[in-house]
């Protein structure tokens, strides 16, 4: 028999063994990390831990869903520029890549030399090589490529990137990006975002012609350009304020008001028939070149005009009212409007302020009774003040530009004008900045300068006889030309009076305007109506036929519009447009490009750019057109057999990038012609 205390150790023995592998349990547990608390066991800290941790973590679910719908790009801002998204997207790898070279580079991304490689490419491992061996680290430029890439964040844009060459990086966009960028524009229309984020008032002065004299070419060059511009930064959602400019302050007053006084003695009674200023200009500008005693009395009418006289005011608002008119002929038959008045005599009040501004910096220096102030790098002074006491186009200028940065709030300022007068403009942005009214990496100033229009014989523009050509006289020929031309093709058989008459003004100041604005503004350009109006190449008559045309393949085909409307949205809810052919994400990729190549025009404020795009934009879609049949029919019945719904939408697509070109350019496109 056993004793009881073995009996009663064997026991423990056996609990305490069962213990033990409880436990070894509870340590395996823990290890793994399977162990589970009991709810008796934790203490009332644990239990907020926890609880917080959960929360962390359905945080961090969240997080990682909005970083992946990140990734995907969407178009609240409307189109996306690729070109900026790609420089963003490269810059952030140079940086991490390269931290020590962070602001010494300017990334750039350009368009690929080569469709075969990709769509774009980046070249700044070559720069950034030299970069780091002038610091002394010898890399080379495969291998900064190479870096450059793995660092690249990821990007819906970018479907793949490769290294060629000595270290060029080609980069391939993501076709599903396409797909939906193209689906976005058929659904949301084309809209585009400003890249520079806020955007400035604008202030831009075109035009300007001055009263009482012609208003000639180098006026109608200024006029399509600045509109053109203006036009642009609407776009982009700046506010514009379009300032007319005009010379209704100069001393030639003095002489025509003295002139109109002795011919029209009762011009106060009745209204004198002055309606040709130009005979009226010439009239006394010969009378003051002849006759002493009348240069004299000119000078006094001056003088009294600018006291603020009120009959001599009212002989200035009568001859400044008919000039009015004449310009207002030109613009209405143009298209250009909201365009204000605001000429040379509005700013009369502000000059005496802004000269003793300029005088008490001590700027000023006094010759031979004259006031002048040297601009900083120019060789000539301006006059602020001449003997007698008057104020000079450069004292309005200098009241101008003040007014256009203080009063206006202008963050843009632009003065579109010929190129002769690029000195002048230069003198009085020097002495803006030189005064501190403005610091140009705040406030953008630019002179938007332009060359001459030339004749065919390539010397300046003239009428046969030697005179300058009159605008409304250019126009009626222009129309005259045109009218002519629609009616060699039949057009006149085919559309309605109205439609025919819609058809030649459009076409003829359509191409006026596109023969001005394709030319890089520098450059002197030949006018040319037998070039403008040819309906091949890089010309007006051209892409308004080929706008025409791509319109009317849907109405062709028989395709509703809200056929083309709930397909548009049914793509859109899907994958985007199914584009497959080579030449159908050809044209996508080249409607794709609209965004960047504002930006460029806005950057350079060079409108050719923007012709440049649309004329290649018309060949794409001819390219594309040529093989992707949009409605397919049977070749013996003409039945339709087939129609490609995603093809007459990338046609839309088209259609309303042509639209938006042709709105900023000022030309007004036709349905029919
Ligand atoms: N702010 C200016 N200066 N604007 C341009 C004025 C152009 C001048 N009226 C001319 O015909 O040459």
């Amino acid at each position: 028999m056993t004793s009881p205390v073995i009996t009663l150790c064997s026991l423990r023995h056996i609990h305490q063994e069962k213990e033990a592998a409880e436990l070894k349990k509870e340590l395996e547990a823990l290890e793994n990390g399977s162990y589970v608390l009991k709810e008796e066991e934790m203490s009332e800290k644990s239990l907020k831990l926890m609880a917080s941790n959960a929360k962390l973590a359905y945080q961090a679910t969240h997080l990682q869903r909005a970083l992946d719908a990140e990734q995907t790009t969407n178009f609240n801002d409307g189109m996306v520029n690729i070109n900026q998204r790609l420089t963003e997207i490269f810059l952030h790898s140079i940086s991490a890549s390269f931290p020590g070279l962070k602001g010494k580079l300017p990334v750039s991304i350009t368009l690929n030399q080569n469709e075969k490689f990709g769509d774009y490419q980046c070249n700044s491992a070559m720069p950034i090589s030299g970069v780091l061996k002038a610091q002394g680290t010898k890399m080379a430029p495969r291998q900064i490529a190479e870096l450059i890439l793995k660092n690249l964040p990821s990007s819906d844009l970018i479907d793949s990137c490769n290294i060629a060459g000595p270290g060029f990086i080609n980069i391939r966009l993501n076709v599903s990006f396409l797909k939906r960028a193209l689906s976005d524009v058929l659904v949301h229309g084309v809209r585009t975002h400003h890249s520079k984020g806020e955007c400035g008032k604008v202030v831009i002065d075109y035009s300007s012609p001055n009263i009482a004299k012609e208003m000639h070419v180098g006026h109608l060059r200024s006029t399509i350009i600045g509109d053109c511009i203006a036009n642009l930064f609407e776009y982009f959602g700046h506010e514009v304020l379009r300032v007319n400019h005009v010379g209704d302050w100069g001393t030639q007053f003095g002489m025509l008001i003295a002139h109109l006084t002795d011919m029209f003695p009762n011009y106060k009674e009745e209204s004198p028939p002055i309606g040709d200023l130009q005979a009226f200009y010439k009239q006394s500008k010969k009378r003051f070149d002849d006759d002493p005693e009348f240069k004299k009395r000119a000078y006094s009418c001056v003088v009294k005009l600018q006291s603020g006289d009120p009959d001599f005011i009212n002989a200035w608002k009568l001859i400044c009212d008919v000039s009015r008119k004449e310009f207002q002929v030109i613009y209405d038959r143009l298209g250009i409007v909201n365009l204000i008045e605001r000429g040379e005599s509005f700013y009369h009040n502000l000059m005496p302020p802004v000269i003793a501004e300029i005088e008490k910096q001590g700027y000023v220096v006094v010759e031979d009774g004259r006031k002048l102030v040297f601009p900083e790098g120019s060789q000539f002074p301006l006059t602020i003040v001449k003997s007698d006491g008057g104020f000079t186009y450069d004292t309005s200028d200098l009241a101008c530009i003040k007014q256009r940065i203080f009063d206006e709030s202008g963050a843009n300022l632009i003065y579109v004008t010929d190129a002769g007068q690029a000195a002048h403009f230069k003198a009085i942005y020097s002495v803006a900045r030189k005064m501190g009214w403005y610091d140009p990496q705040v406030t953008r100033v630019e002179h938007v300068a332009f060359g001459v229009v030339l004749g065919e014989d390539r010397k300046k523009f003239k009428t046969r006889s030697g005179e300058t050509v009159r605008l409304a006289a250019l126009l009626d020929e222009g129309r005259k030309r045109c009218e002519e031309k629609l009616k060699e093709k039949g057009r006149d058989k085919e559309l309605t009076p109205e439609e025919f008459k819609a058809a030649q003004e459009a076409v003829a100041y359509g191409c006026i305007k596109y023969a001005d604005l394709s030319h890089n503004r520098i450059n002197d350009y030949v006018f040319s109506f037998d070039k403008m109006l040819e309906d091949r190449g890089n010309t007006a008559a051209y892409l308004l036929y080929a706008y025409t045309r791509i319109k009317s393949i849907a109405r062709v085909a028989k395709v509703s519009r809200e056929e083309l409307k709930e397909a548009a949205s049914s793509f859109y809810d899907d994958d985007g447009l199914p584009l497959e052919h080579a030449k159908e994400l050809k044209l996508a990729r080249f409607i794709t490009r609209f965004p960047e190549v504002l930006q460029r025009v806005c950057d350079d404020l060079a409108p050719h750019t923007l012709c440049d795009y649309l004329y290649e934009l018309a060949t794409v879609y001819t390219e594309f057109y040529d093989v992707c049949y949009c409605v397919e029919k049977d070749r013996k019945t003409g039945d339709v057999v087939k129609i490609h719904k995603h093809r007459l939408l990338l046609c839309d697509a088209t259609v309303a990038v042509m639209d938006q070109c042709f709105k900023i350019l000022g030309i007004k496109p036709v349905h029919k012609m």
